[in-house]
């Protein structure tokens, strides 16, 4: 009798359920303490002396995209807005090229004219990034929404920036291949988007991030030029890897039209665990355990708090399938062959579960089943929003101290706070501390940063792991690079875009320009 069995309680048809800083701070500049002392460095600075759109700038573009050069407020407002409704811009134009070559004009006409550029994909973005902050043009990617060309050989996707991540992964999904991210905010966010923030996810602890899986990009320079590195190839050593610089610089370099991206196959056999444990340092051995036991079939590694599992249940109605628990992992397996797969999950689940590391859990292998574990994951964002106004870090730190930070915070902000939650990506360091107050709350804010990044810094992790700086994390890029770093960032910044009209008053701290 296998494990799944004997630990069974209800054994549903495939579910089963069982009973059981680099300290840079200290490199600051006069000028970066003042910048990131001053009382609400989040908030948007004074508009730069850009020029205003006019009557022959809105004929120009309704030539050139009839009938896609919206003013229509109405049709506006949920372009200027953010998905979280923390960050609103003010733009009157919003533009939908279709072609690499109508994006070419737009930004070659809008440098000479000096006019702001806010590029926006999905606008699912975290930190404010991809909403215009005044009335900088919009260029949406929405209608570049082509597959180009899939290699079924070399699993080389080519497609345009506007593609949807769900649409590309179902398009896959049909040539039995995957794409090697996965996100909550799949069933919206565009792969230009991705690539332009170099998201995460839930799929980076086995597929790597998209610094590697991106074998090429084609790019709109700020003064209109095309850079076609659109390159399909897995190797290729010739000159500087320029691609690099437009992945994660949130579209202030360039704006991506085409991406190219290497697919791994679909695995045969997926199994999904949901388990409990009473300590963080109890999921920490279990992690070791897994990665271990496991080895190439794991392909994720999550974690949520119990006051994450509350806000599940009391916003979404979602239903904990196991026995509460201080702290609950998501495991997923991916591989080729269903009997070895499950052989070896079982062994692991035994050993987590005589060892004590886990306290309950539950197995699912069938995809509906497999959705509704992920759920209680990918939600949690969503739970929250729930809960009034949330300030959200997105932390890399050595792993076995990403949940320090959230006990700390507890004990320092005490009942300042409705709620402080920690879940994350524990494979890879990386922790999603979001924290909740009925509505925007000055005096909590204070008490949270410097803090929260203080903290960071002082454990030499990074202020973003995987969401960007966008608007509201700009001016804390000290906190985890160095000066001189930050100055370079500016000298390519003024290289590839020296009037600044893309995307401004994000990436970059407000000291560079
Ligand atoms: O909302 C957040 O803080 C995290 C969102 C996302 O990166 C996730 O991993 O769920
Ligand atoms: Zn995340």
């Amino acid at each position: 009798m296998g494990i799944f069995q004997r630990f069974a309680r209800i054994p549903l048809k495939s579910t089963y359920i069982w009973s059981l800083c680099r300290q840079y701070s200290t490199d600051l500049t006069a000028v970066d303490r003042a910048l990131i002392q001053h009382r609400n460095p989040g908030a948007a600075p004074p508009r730069l002396p850009f020029s205003r759109v006019t009557q022959e700038d809105l004929a120009f573009f309704r030539t050139l995209l009839p009938g896609r050069t919206i003013t229509d407020p109405d049709l506006l407002k949920s372009s200027n807005v953010d998905w979280l409704k923390t960050v609103e811009g003010n733009s009157e134009v919003l533009l939908r090229p279709k072609t690499t070559e109508e994006v070419s004009q737009i930004l070659r006409y809008c440098n000479e004219r000096n006019l702001a550029v806010c590029p926006q994909g999905g606008n699912t973005g975290l930190v404010g990034g991809s909403v215009p902050v005044f009335d900088e043009i919009i260029l949406s990617t929405s209608l570049m929404k082509q597959v180009i060309t899939f290699d079924n050989i070399s699993g080389i996707l080519t497609c345009q920036a506007g593609c949807v991540l769900e649409n590309l992964s179902n398009y896959l999904e049909e040539r039995d291949f995957i794409m090697p991210l996965d996100l909550g905010a799949k069933g919206s966010c565009h792969i230009g988007g991705n690539v332009s923030t170099n998201a995460g996810g839930l799929r980076l602890l086995r597929y790597g991030s998209l610094r590697g899986t991106v074998l090429g990009l084609e790019v709109v320079l700020a003064d209109g030029r095309i850079l076609n590195c659109l390159a399909t190839l897995r190797k290729d050593n010739t000159g500087y890897d320029l691609k690099q610089l437009f992945i994660g610089s949130e579209g202030t370099l360039g704006v991506i039209t085409a991406v190219s991206i290497l697919c791994p196959r679909k695995p045969k056999a997926v199994n999904v665990a949901f388990l409990g444990c009473s300590s963080f340092q109890q999921l920490l051995e279990t992690f070791q355990c897994c990665r271990g036991m496991l080895g190439e079939i794991l392909s994720a590694f999550e974690f949520l708090d119990a006051s994450c599992m509350s806000l599940l249940e009391k916003h979404l109605k979602l239903t904990n399938p196991i026995t509460e628990s201080p702290f609950y992992i998501v495991i997923e397996t991916a591989g080729s062959n269903a009997t070895h797969d499950e052989e070896k999950l079982h062994k692991f689940l035994e050993e987590v579960m005589t060892s004590s590391l886990v306290t309950d859990g539950t197995v699912a292998t069938e995809a509906t089943k497999i959705k509704a574990l992920w759920s209680l994951r990918e939600r949690v964002t969503e739970a929250l929003t729930h809960e009034g106004y949330t300030y959200k870090y997105d932390i890399s730190l050595p792993v076995e101290k990403i949940y320090d930070l959230v006990q700390d915070m507890r004990g320092h902000l005490g009942d300042m706070a409705k709620n402080v939650v920690g879940y994350g990506h524990v494979g890879d360091g990386n922790l999603h501390l979001n924290i909740t107050s009925p509505s925007k709350d000055p005096a909590l804010l204070a008490a949270i940063e410097p803090y929260v990044y203080e903290w960071t810094s002082k454990w030499k992790g990074s202020i973003s792991a995987e969401h960007g700086l966008g608007l509201k994390k700009r001016n804390y890029i000290y906190y985890s690079k160095p000066s001189e770093a930050v100055a370079l960032m500016g000298s390519i910044k003024a290289m590839l875009d020296p009037k600044g009209i893309l995307n401004p008053y994000k990436t970059l701290p407000d000291n560079i320009h």
